[in-house]
């Protein structure tokens, strides 16, 4: 391949060999090179309509991480499996050996709205609409800066490459590998677009912490005259961090990562990427809007073939169906992506046992009780094999993507709080009326109440009671909220088998904890109860 002129090709950064490389296409080019490869479909409004097969949703499993000297004191090996650095060498021989004599598609993108901390990402992909994906979920450089632009860290997706396990060190044929010295990140036998953002979140989630820099699993977003008053929503993926941030009363940042600095909170990525389940234009609007616009990536939807009209309800192929917008789709995003330090840090978790409130106060040392515990559901679709509500602890709110240990987000977290002196609330968007099979989903209505209640300071006004189990704050009645709700032992048809779910929870919450006991301050570890 020549110089482009304009970009650093492929050779000049260690992948020479390509026949055909597509250098940062605009989206018009790169949905036009998805219909002509047969990638997908055109959609109402120009969308582009992709299925990915086998992998519709995460294969943690399948993630690897380099066993390298600079990572070996600082990783957690208990959480991010190592990968000899022989067996990655081999990869990435079979994988540049793959990429002979094909066609690729690179995007130079930034990672981080704040440039202070931002990262230069090059992201190759064999799918035209991975390209279209990442250049909607990443930031985009000005053309101008492109000639300069220093890849710091890159990504080579080839769906098409099976790994071997015996050859390359992996579990299956399918494998996601990240070693922190080559700044590299291989991805095979996988079409699911999310294992590229969530690479990029594994990877700031590792560099930022040295800067001081509190990498979050949460969306965010400010009040409409305010970018300073910030709310962040912490959550494992199916919480509603997407659903609940994009809020028409309040400015979008992001709905999935997002960094907090002395500067203020700042988007690490430039798009969003929404679960179109059931999605309605009644209950999310804006989102829903997307869903017919020109390049939107809309994944794994069944649709009529004819009218290419969506189908929000039917989830053959998977329950974690997507939609990839850029945030400019959303009217009230912000333009900047930055923001204060979060006055609010909200907690979401999916209790399928129906046992926590729909939303409690939480003193810091609670707050970080429940940051580490990371208790709430794994949802149906979301990874590989799970098909209904499956209760984890998984700290951070995310674990799947915790390199360090969580003693080293949680420290970052406290120092945080106490320096902005935020206020920490825990919120329920799983089950109330019982547990699941029995109750219902909270409703989103209820929940958005409590949220702008609290987000606008209302809630601070209210009667709250203690809860006996969890020794946390709860409302005991909130405006536009139906105070039953707020009573979780009192929505179940048997109190009693309530405060026998409760009682197991306090266990499984006292079981998981000990293991961060000894790294904590003697007012988190009272928190517990
Ligand atoms: N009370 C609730 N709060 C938030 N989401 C809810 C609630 N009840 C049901 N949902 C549904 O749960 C899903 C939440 O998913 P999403 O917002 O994409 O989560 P995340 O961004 O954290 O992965 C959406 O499909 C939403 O419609
Ligand atoms: C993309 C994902 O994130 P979330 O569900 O949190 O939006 C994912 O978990 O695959
Ligand atoms: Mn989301």
């Amino acid at each position: 391949m020549p110089k482009t002129g304009q970009f650093r090709t492929l050779e000049e950064t260690g992948f020479p060999g390509v026949a055909h490389v597509h250098y940062n296409l605009l989206e018009p080019a790169l949905v036009e090179q998805a219909i002509r490869l047969g990638e997908g479909q055109l959609g109402q409004g120009g969308a582009l309509l992709v299925t990915t097969g086998k992998h519709t949703g995460r294969s943690p499993k399948d993630k690897f991480v380099v066993r390298e000297p600079s990572v070996e004191k600082s990783m957690w090996w208990e959480n991010n499996a190592p990968m000899a650095p022989e067996a990655f060498e081999a990869l990435k021989a079979d994988m540049k050996a793959h990429i002979q004599g094909g066609e690729l598609f690179v995007q130079d993108l930034y990672a981080g709205a704040d440039p202070e901390f931002r990262l230069n990402v090059r992201v190759i992909t064999e799918l035209a609409w991975h390209g279209l994906f990442i250049r909607h979920m990443l930031r985009r450089p000005e053309f101008e800066e492109l000639a300069n632009f220093l890849p710091e860290f890159t990504i080579l997706n080839c769906p098409s490459f099976k790994a071997d396990p015996e050859k390359h060190g992996c579990r299956s044929n399918t494998v996601i590998a990240v070693s922190m010295e080559q700044r590299l990140v291989l991805i095979a036998n996988t079409g699911y677009a999310g294992e590229n953002k969530k690479s990029v979140f594994s990877i700031l989630n590792y560099l930022l912490p040295e800067k001081g820099v509190m990498p979050m699993h949460c969306s965010a977003n400010h009040a409409k005259d305010d970018p300073e008053d910030v709310a962040v929503f912490f959550g494992l993926s199916g919480t509603g961090k997407t659903t609940l941030s994009a809020d028409p009363g309040r400015v979008l940042l992001g709905d999935d990562e997002h960094g907090w600095s002395d500067r203020g909170t700042f988007n690490f990525e430039g798009g969003c990427y929404a679960k179109t389940i059931n999605l309605s234009a009644e209950a999310e609007p804006e989102i829903y809007k997307t869903t017919s616009m020109f390049g939107t990536v809309i994944e794994n939807m069944v649709y009529d073939p004819r009218t290419r009209e969506l189908d929000f309800a039917d989830d053959s192929l998977t329950a974690n169906m997507r939609c990839a917008y850029p945030l400019s789709a959303i009217s009230n995003a912000s333009a900047t992506s930055l923001g204060g330090t979060p006055k609010n840090v909200i907690m979401l978790t999916c209790d399928a046992f129906g046992v926590l409130p729909p939303i409690a106060r939480l003193t810091p040392a609670q707050a970080m009780y429940h940051f580490l515990s990371g208790f709430t559901s794994k949802v149906a679709g979301t990874e590989r094999g799970v098909t209904e509500p499956q209760p984890t602890f998984s700290t951070c709110f995310g674990a799947p993507f915790m390199p360090r240990r969580p003693e080293v987000y949680g420290a970052l977290l406290r120092d945080k709080i106490a320096e902005t002196g935020s206020s920490c609330w825990l919120v329920n968007t799983g089950w109330t009326g019982g547990a699941f099979g029995s109750g219902k989903r909270m409703p989103i209505a209820a929940t958005r109440a409590l949220l702008t209640a609290a987000l606008n300071g209302s809630l601070n006004g209210v009667e709250f009671r203690v809860d006996p189990n969890f020794g946390f704050e709860v409302p005991v009645a909130v405006d536009g909220v139906d105070p039953a709700l707020l009573d979780p032992r009192g929505t179940w048809a048997e109190p009693e088998a309530y405060d026998a779910q409760a009682r197991k929870l306090v266990e499984m919450f006292s079981a998981n904890f000990a293991q961060y006991a000894e790294h904590v301050e003697d007012d988190v570890r009272a928190a517990a109860m």
